[in-house]
């Protein structure tokens, strides 16, 4: 039998999550500005309480414990410590700067005393000062590799620019090494970016891209931290991962 148009695009466009039948999906299913399916692990998805709990310069100096985590990957200034922020509605809980390279270890904020959020210093920023264009290769890379109860990595694309060489390199990398990854794409408020298109137009050039490296299209999201778009969504989305993930831990 012919596969039908839509149900092509619910199994090569969407992230059809575990525990949902591709040929159940609906149109109510399907997070706004995402192309995310929330299926039956989503819950729980409120933030109550966020500490800091500590930086550290060593893949093996991070927290040992068995709790799930998020790590927060992206260009220098892409709005990593930013999208921390306004994922737990606190100011300064993770330090932001307009200057690249602010944050230099790896820093694990602790949510709800049950999952983290992990904050890494950002990649590929030409006028960063010396210090922070460090090796990534063997920092960040060791970190992905050893890092067992990474959930899902958050690979932060700034929406207001051309979809970019590195982005592009650092995606197909974590899809060679079989990492789960979200793209969320960041600072979509700016809509008028002096130079270049919009950003609509940058994420679909984006995921035209990287397309033919994944067979599923990875789970991508729009966000803005000054709007506050994507938070709720985005939330949904990393408890469904995160308990679909405790559930494995525990069968
Ligand atoms: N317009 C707009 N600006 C943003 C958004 N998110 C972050 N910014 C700005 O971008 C700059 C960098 O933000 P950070 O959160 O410090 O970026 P980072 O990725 O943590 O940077 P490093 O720590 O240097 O790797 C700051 O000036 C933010 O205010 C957004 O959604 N919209
Ligand atoms: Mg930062």
């Amino acid at each position: 039998m012919a596969i039908s148009e839509a149900a092509r695009f619910v199994r090569t466009v969407l992230f059809v999550p575990p525990g949902v039948n591709p040929d159940d999906v609906t149109d109510d299913m399907i997070l706004p500005g995402s192309n995310i399916v929330l299926g039956p692990y989503a819950g729980d998805a409120k933030i109550k309480d966020v500490d800091f709990v500590k930086s550290s310069n060593r893949p093996k100096d991070c927290p040992k414990d068995d709790r799930p985590e998020f790590a927060m990957l992206g260009r220098s200034n892409v709005g990593k410590s930013s999208l921390i922020n306004f994922l737990v509605r606190k100011k300064e809980v993770a330090l932001t700067s307009k200057k690249p390279g602010k944050t230099q270890l790896i820093n694990h904020f602790l949510v709800n005393k049950s999952w983290y959020i992990v904050d890494l210093p950002g990649y590929g920023f030409a006028n960063a000062p010396e210090s922070a264009r460090m090796d990534w290769s063997s920092f960040t890379k060791g970190y992905f590799l050893n890092r067992e109860t990474l959930v899902s990595v958050l690979l932060l694309i700034d929406a207001s620019v051309p979809p970019q060489k590195i982005d592009l390199d650092c995606a197909n990398w974590l899809g060679r090494n079989n990492m789960s990854m979200t793209f969320v794409f960041t600072k979509c408020d700016k809509m008028k970016g002096g130079k270049g298109r919009r950003p609509d137009e940058n994420i679909r050039n984006f995921l035209e891209l990287i397309k033919e490296n994944y067979r599923q299209h990875p789970p991508w999201i729009m966000t803005s931290s000054v709007t506050g778009l994507g938070r709720d969504e985005l939330l949904f989305h990393m408890s469904q991962l995160r308990n679909y993930w405790n559930n494995e831990e525990t069968d």
